[in-house]
């Protein structure tokens, strides 16, 4: 891994590395703070996932994670949301393609050699991160509106993986929605059962473990309606006791100011149940 930006952030490190990924057959760029904590020995891990546009970049400059990473004494790991480079398949539009990765493993060509985030997510990263930095196996796992499905499929797809969940403005039923349907389309072909092994409305009826799950979600949120729809998880929950707690903040929108609002609260959340 090479760094390629560097900067003290609340006693502890801001960076940036880039590396070949042999998952997605490109090189890409991750972002991690390493907390003060780090100089005493091995900190657990909170991996964050990005939403549809977004790289490495918007999380660590918008958020203000890095003061609650620092008292927390906890890695924050977030990679950018899909595979890069010119001989990587994109589309027109922001919602699929370059920055729309939608954490899943495509089956479908174009994108079939590429996009595979899934696996880069939840086992390529984790390996480069515990065997190049004072990193624990300890992991947990937050994201917001496309990273916020991620982090929920991602929990839900691989029980015992990580030690919580949390999601801010999740895209909790892809399979129902515009954003989702068009990329389970493109992505997985059109035989829409095989779109439900992404969908966490889908997955809790299954899930072997009950994760808890935190979900922050903005009522003046602009997507809100159309392509969010937490009801719809909450009510999957309801049926077969799947634990959640949704939180409905008054007057935000799908920002990152409404992030860096309650970005503290999730870190505390991950940090507790990392340290459990
Ligand atoms: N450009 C689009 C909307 C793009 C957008 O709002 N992206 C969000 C995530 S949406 C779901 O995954 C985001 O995080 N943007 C980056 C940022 O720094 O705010 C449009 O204009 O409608």
């Amino acid at each position: 891994m090479e760094r390629i930006e560097s900067y003290a952030s609340f006693g502890g490190h801001q960076d940036v590395w880039k590396h070949r990924s042999e998952v997605l057959g490109c090189e890409m760029k991750v972002a991690v703070y390493l907390p003060p904590a780090v100089a005493d020995g091995p900190c657990p891990v909170l991996y964050w996932l990005s939403g549809l546009t977004c790289t490495e970049q918007n999380f660590i400059t918008k958020a203000g994670a890095q003061r609650y990473a620092a008292e927390e004494g906890v890695i924050i790991v977030a990679p950018d949301t899909s595979p890069r480079g010119d001989d990587v398949a994109d589309a027109e539009g922001y919602d699929l393609g370059k920055g729309a990765g939608f954490y899943v493993n495509a089956t479908e060509e174009p994108w079939a050699s590429h996009y595979r985030m899934h696996d880069y997510v939840v086992n390529e990263l984790p390996a480069l991160i515990e065997a190049n930095f004072p990193a624990s196996s300890k992991r947990a796992i937050f994201g917001h509106s496309m990273g916020g499905h991620g982090a929920l499929v991602l929990a839900l797809r691989n029980p015992g993986r990580y030690a919580s969940v949390s999601a801010f403005s999740p895209i909790v039923a892809p399979t129902r929605v515009p954003w989702g349907e068009k990329a389970l389309g493109a992505y997985l072909g059109d035989e829409r059962d095989a779109w439900k092994a992404w969908d966490a409305t889908e997955l809790v009826a299954t899930a072997t473990e009950r994760l808890p799950l935190l979900i922050d979600q903005g009522d003046a949120d602009q997507f809100l309606a159309e392509q969010l729809q937490p009801e719809r998880l909450v009510r999957a929950c309801e049926e077969v006791g799947h634990p959640i707690e949704l939180r409905m903040q008054a007057g935000y929108d799908h920002s990152y100011y409404f992030i860096a609002s309650f970005i503290g609260d999730h870190i505390r959340h991950h940090a507790r149940a990392l340290k459990g």
